[in-house]
């Protein structure tokens, strides 16, 4: 909660540094104009600062800031060049690094120094004096060029439990030069919120510049440890977006914005900005090529996602008992899922969520919640196949079309030709309107073959179907019963060029598995689209 001590949004620093310290994630590699992509992004959900690289240290970095220039109008927020203090016995003037920082021509440049004395020490391998001289050096000299100056005191914490005096002289050091911020970085990320929020509120008491924090997520509490920092009393918190960072990555942008303005009452971003982060959140993940997590908070696909049957009924009543938060404050929305875990509360729900009336049809959704666990038992999950459950609840309704077709037989069979090729061919026959239609078609696979002569039997009586396709397939084997013999799920994904819709089968045999999502698949395309 914010207190009468509390900063106020005006003083209060979101500092974003998903394109510096969170492209040292292991596997992510950004071209330029991902970069760009990702500031434009970042600059959309309105955090304060947006850190862009490290000019002169890679050839990618210095041409980001370059094409920022004339590329990267900011709405919200100022772009800031990273780089290190001078080098140890180097006149400042003449260090081609610290050159670099001016030449990327931005208004804020955020330094990295040496805070413990081990480090400097072993590490740098200088005097601890000349890693005062480095630190007020660079800064006085990039404020002396008209920059405004953070500085990021490395290993703040381990060199404050080795030594508590010597962080808070580097911190002297750079406020004495000019410099606006000194961030407390827990650089090795071993942390917790204790320990955090007691050296935060001692260092506060021992100099007066403004203090950032900069938590890396080693124990998992990066985000708790940027939160304690905050109640102790720093105005500036970085982090990277979905928490990508070096080793086990950052504190995570999203998470902190939102726990900031919801939990704490500090309005860090502008209002009409929070409602962004769940796209940016997911369009940073494909930028960064990067599944999104789905389990991430606030923003996740099922960080309001309700399974159990018991959490159901109290959402019926109200979504509060269920939900820390109305997830459209970030975006996001809330789903119920139908599972064996469901009750006829997730059914109603889902149904109102899908648009299906269910009033008055009480008997009807005990045969659904019934239907489900005996189905899911044998494999069926309709988590994530919503079209199926759609059709298996409208079966059960009084007014319940019928079927599209009965079928007679299908055929399905896989040559491997002399040349090489692999050909599959489908015949199925079924019955339309009491006509008898017959239809083969070849296909990559079976289930395209299959899928193929099944929309060339259905589509002269159904033409939504010319347009319908397969998008995806995916196979799950549930359980080896020895030999080759296993339960297959399978979920197909469907699209018409507008819309996406997912259905599920599950069988002993991939083929029928398949045929049962690809008939829901067609089924559905032709009652909704
Ligand atoms: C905690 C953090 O995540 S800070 C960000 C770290 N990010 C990166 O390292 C990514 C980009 N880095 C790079 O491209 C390269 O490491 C460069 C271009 C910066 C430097 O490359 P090199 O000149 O080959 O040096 P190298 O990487 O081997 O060592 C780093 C040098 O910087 C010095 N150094 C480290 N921290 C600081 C500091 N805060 N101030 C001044 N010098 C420093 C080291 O003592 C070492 O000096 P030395 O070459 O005289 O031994
Ligand atoms: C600066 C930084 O990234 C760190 O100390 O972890």
């Amino acid at each position: 909660m914010a207190t009468d001590s509390s900063p106020t949004s005006t003083d209060f620093h979101v500092f974003d540094t998903t394109l510096r310290d969170g492209a040292q994630r292991e596997g992510v590699s950004y071209s330029v104009a991902d970069k760009l992509a990702v500031a434009r992004l970042l600059d959309e959900i309105g955090v304060g600062y947006i850190e862009g690289g490290w000019p002169g240290a890679m050839p990618k970095d210095t041409e980001f800031f370059a094409r920022a220039r004339t590329e990267l109008p900011l709405k919200h927020a100022q772009l800031v060049a990273f780089g290190a203090t001078r080098k140890a016995g180097v006149a400042v003037a003449e260090d081609p690094q610290v050159a670099a920082l001016l030449e990327a021509r931005t208004p804020v440049v955020c330094l990295v120094a040496k805070s413990d004395v081990r480090h400097v020490r072993e590490a740098l391998r200088t005097t601890l004096e000349e890693n005062l001289a480095m630190v007020a050096d660079t800064v006085a000299h990039l404020v002396a060029h008209g920059r405004r100056v953070f500085v990021d005191c490395e290993h703040f914490f381990d060199g404050y439990a080795a030594d508590p005096d010597y962080g808070v002289r580097v911190l002297e050091a750079a406020f004495g030069a000019g410099a606006e911020v000194g961030v407390l970085c827990d650089t090795n990320g071993g942390m917790l919120p204790m320990t955090v929020g007691r050296v935060v509120a001692d260092v506060r008491a021992r100099t007066s510049g403004k203090l950032g924090i900069h938590c890396q997520n080693d124990t998992g509490c990066a985000v708790a440890n940027t939160l304690a920092a905050v109640e102790a009393g720093v105005t500036h918190v970085q982090g990277t977006a979905n928490g990508y960072g070096e080793r086990a990555g950052n504190a995570d942008t999203f998470v902190l914005i939102a726990n900031l303005v919801t939990k704490m009452g500090l309005p860090v971003v502008p209002a009409e900005c929070l409602p962004e982060l769940q796209r940016v959140s997911h369009a940073i993940a494909e930028l960064a090529n990067i599944a999104p997590d789905d389990h991430q908070p606030f923003v996740g696909g099922s960080a309001f996602a309700h399974k159990a049957g018991l959490h159901a009924s109290a959402i019926k009543v109200s979504p509060q008992l269920y939900n820390h938060l109305d997830p459209a404050v970030v975006g996001n929305d809330m789903r119920i899922l139908v599972t064996e875990m469901a009750g006829r509360a997730s059914v109603e729900l889902k149904g109102r969520e899908l648009g299906v009336d269910l009033a008055g049809q009480g008997d009807a959704i005990g045969r659904v919640v019934d239907q489900v666990k005996v189905l899911e038992a044998d494999g069926w999950s309709f988590e994530a196949a919503d079209a199926s459950f759609e059709l298996l609840l409208r079966a059960q309704l009084p007014d319940a079309p019928p079927p599209l077709f009965e079928l007679e037989s299908y055929r399905v069979s896989v040559e491997h030709w002399g040349n090489g090729l692999v050909v599959s061919e489908a015949t199925v026959k079924v019955h339309v309107d009491g006509e008898r239609i017959i239809r083969t078609a070849e296909g990559n696979g079976p289930v395209n073959a299959l899928d193929n002569a099944l929309r060339e039997a259905l589509v002269d009586r159904y033409p939504q179907l010319a347009g319908v396709a397969l998008a995806d397939f995916k196979v799950r084997i549930l359980g080896w019963k020895g030999g080759t013999g296993a339960t297959t799920r399978v979920l197909v994904d469907t699209t018409d060029g507008t819309g996406e819709w997912t259905t599920v089968g599950v069988h002993d045999n991939i083929v029928e598995a398949s045929w049962h999502a690809l008939v829901d698949a067609l089924t559905y395309a032709v009652r909704h689209r």
